[in-house]
């Protein structure tokens, strides 16, 4: 057997180096890069590795862990999951920062690998710095912790258990149905430790994305179901984009005259004007989908994972079937549903090919739905502030709104400033979003007039994954723009990944929206029965302890500007207009800093979302939104 004398870590990097995979016929380099940050854990073991021979991949420098791998995350979403990053931390803190991120690609499916520094395997030098000493149990370090959301967890304890190990993550980070987030911990020893290891193991790999077969069984079952219904509702979810399976899916509703709406993850898989497009469904979705999902009699779900946001905690189609299509067995299962386990493409075209001259018995429903939509919107994008201003969030705090309009120095809305926004971009600009209330606001309004142009992530809904996302979606696509989506809360939380865009060259747009508050948050307590507590951005009061003080303001373009990012401040729509249109000319990232009332986002339509509301309460209010979230309970599916 021939061998390489290497490091761990050296084997590591020269293996990566050599996985590609295929799908389609296509094969691509699977591990594009690694983001780095550097220190005792891992820089003589991985940083030397890769300061040697980076095995032909790009090396990038991260600012928090947790931002470097979430731009890791983005891009392989952008990717459609067929090419990553790795990540590599120190050991400590550096890994901790990461375990978010871990936990945000294991919610959306999403592959990515990180390689966080562990203790020393040796324990010789215990407790280095960093440890954690469990007294109970001394195997024990911060990297577990991973293992609660990663799809895959090792630790490499000795040189040899890298080949299986990573044979493991390879063979979880391509597979569609249990992708998500890979860990292989490395101690700082053993990083450095040589072996001879077998030539083998270092050959060109091609691990092969099949395209799963449904079972002919399953076909005619869903045949059989769809041929009894005449009002069936498609509603498609990422698993429609990762399956390059939009072209079918239309197909498919344009045949048999099914429309379809779309998931935060799956938006812009089809165009927002396709005639069978009703747009955002659940939650945050719009009322032209929301409508049809109430009167639907099937729902058949493509490659979603009928989140609460989805079905609106189970309530929006209480009383319709459910037919899933999904690659994943533990997704087709769920609402109890007929399953076709498939990749979405080939399950459609076999359902599509067994189905005959079927027609669903739409008339104008769909055009009226769609229509009675586009004149709400119309009234959204054009709601300005003026005498006897209502805001769309109602009867919550009316009376502040005039001191927030002289504090914040602004009249613009929310929704009219997302209309302004969506008609200037360029139409293959990628937005991306995560957390707040834009992602409502965006699903709902937002027209997709290419494909492949949304990318939000809400399945672990993660605040700063925002700007660290629109990093990692301008890697995959250098040469669209691309456009952060984020409140002011979000920005706050983690924005760091806004140098490393410059250190990169590679430009980012940060569109902040800032209200001065978790204002979404506070839309839910206050439509619950609470009053205004601890979501708005107020100074604290020192006589009463509370934070009932001014309202606080932010200068973020001036902030930005200290990094070196083109900005501009925005008051009126006019200075929207021009730093949008200026922003497109700059080569460096840029960041329009856009000062809006708060209670100007857009609100439900017809939903409900189940959260925990309090059972026991002095304030009648509490009481209230008690008794209706029983009584909503009651309309939705208990499983
Ligand atoms: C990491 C993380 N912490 C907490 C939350 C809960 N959360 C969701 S939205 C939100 C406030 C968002 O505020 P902002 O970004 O300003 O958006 P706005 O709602 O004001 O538009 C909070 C605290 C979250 N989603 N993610
Ligand atoms: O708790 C939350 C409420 C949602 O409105 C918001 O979009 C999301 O970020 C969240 O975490
Ligand atoms: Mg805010």
């Amino acid at each position: 057997m021939s061998t390489t004398r290497l490091t761990t870590a050296q084997a590591l990097v020269k293996f990566l180096g050599a996985q590609y995979v295929e799908f389609d016929g296509n094969q691509e380099r699977f591990v594009k890069g690694i983001f780095t940050i550097f220190g005792h854990g891992n820089v003589l073991g991985l940083g030397q590795a890769l300061e040697e021979d980076t095995g032909g991949m790009e090396v990038f420098q991260g600012r928090n862990e947790q931002g470097m791998a979430n731009a890791a995350i983005a891009f392989a979403k952008q990717k459609h999951r067929k090419q990553i990053m790795a990540c590599t931390s120190s050991v400590g803190p550096g890994s901790a920062n990461m375990i978010t991120s871990a936990a945000t690609a294991t919610a959306n499916n999403i592959p990515v690998l990180l390689l966080p520094g562990d203790v020393f395997a040796t324990r010789q030098p215990d407790p280095v710095l960093q440890q954690i000493e469990h007294t109970h149990n001394l195997s024990i370090s911060t990297n577990d912790s991973f293992r609660a959301v990663s799809k895959y967890w090792d630790r490499i304890s000795r040189p040899e258990q890298l080949m299986s190990a990573m044979l493991n993550a390879m063979r979880v980070l391509t597979n569609v149905a249990e992708t998500g987030a890979v860990t292989i911990a490395l101690p700082q020893d053993v990083q450095a430790e040589a072996w001879d290891f077998p030539q083998s193991f270092f050959e060109k790999r091609i691990h092969r994305i099949e395209r799963r077969l449904p079972s002919p069984e399953s076909v005619q079952d869903a045949v059989k179901l769809i041929q009894l219904k005449k009002k069936p509702l498609l509603i498609f979810g990422g698993g429609v984009r990762y399956s390059e399976a939009a072209d079918e899916l239309v197909k498919f509703a344009e045949t048999f005259h099914i429309p379809f709406g779309e998931t935060q993850a799956g938006k812009s898989g089809v165009e927002s004007t396709h005639p069978m497009n009703l747009g955002g469904i659940g939650v945050t979705g719009n009322s032209a989908a929301n409508t049809i999902a109430k009167e639907a009699d099937l729902i058949i779900g493509v490659g979603t994972r009928f989140t609460d946001f989805t079905t609106a905690s189970k309530q929006m189609f209480g009383h319709a079937d459910i037919l899933t299509i999904n690659v994943s067995e533990f997704h087709a299962s769920k609402l109890d549903a007929v399953k076709v386990v498939a990749d979405v493409k080939v399950g459609l075209e076999a359902i599509g090919s067994a189905l005959g001259d079927y027609r669903s018995a739409y008339e104008n429903e769909i055009e009226d739905a769609k229509q009675g939509w586009q004149d709400e919107m119309k009234r959204l994008y054009g709601i300005t502030y003026g005498d006897d201003f209502t805001p769309e969030i109602t009867d919550h705090f009316e009376d502040k709104l005039l001191e927030y309009k002289e504090v914040l120095g602004t009249e613009l809305t929310q929704t009219g400033v997302l209309g302004v926004f969506n008609e200037m971009v360029d139409d293959n600009a990628i937005v991306v979003g995560a957390a707040g209330s834009l992602p409502g606001d965006l699903q709902r309004m937002w027209l997709s007039k290419k494909r492949n142009t949304y990318h939000m992530e809400y399945g672990y809904s993660c605040m700063g994954y925002e700007i660290a996302g629109a990093l990692g979606a301008k890697i995959a696509e250098p040469d669209r723009e691309v456009y952060a989506m984020t409140g002011d809360g979000s920005y706050l939380m983690l924005h760091t990944e806004l140098v490393t865009s410059l250190q990169e060259g590679k430009k980012i747009n940060v569109v902040l929206f800032d209200n001065s508050g978790f204002g979404c948050i506070n839309n839910l307590q206050m439509a619950n029965g609470m009053g205004s507590f601890g979501t708005e951005f107020r100074r604290k009061n020192p006589e009463t302890g509370k934070m009932n003080g001014p309202v606080m303001t932010i200068d973020f373009a001036r902030v930005a500007e200290g990094y070196g990012v083109k900005t501009y401040s925005v008051r009126t729509m006019e200075e929207l207009r021009v730093a949008v249109i200026d922003s497109k000319k700059q080569s460096v990232s840029t960041l329009i800093d856009i000062k809006v009332l708060p209670k100007t986002m857009t609100h439900g339509y017809d939903s409900w979302w189940h959260v925990g509301v309090a059972e026991v309460s002095e304030k009648e209010s509490i009481q209230t939104a008690f008794e209706s979230k029983e009584t909503n309970l009651e309309k939705a599916r208990a499983y």
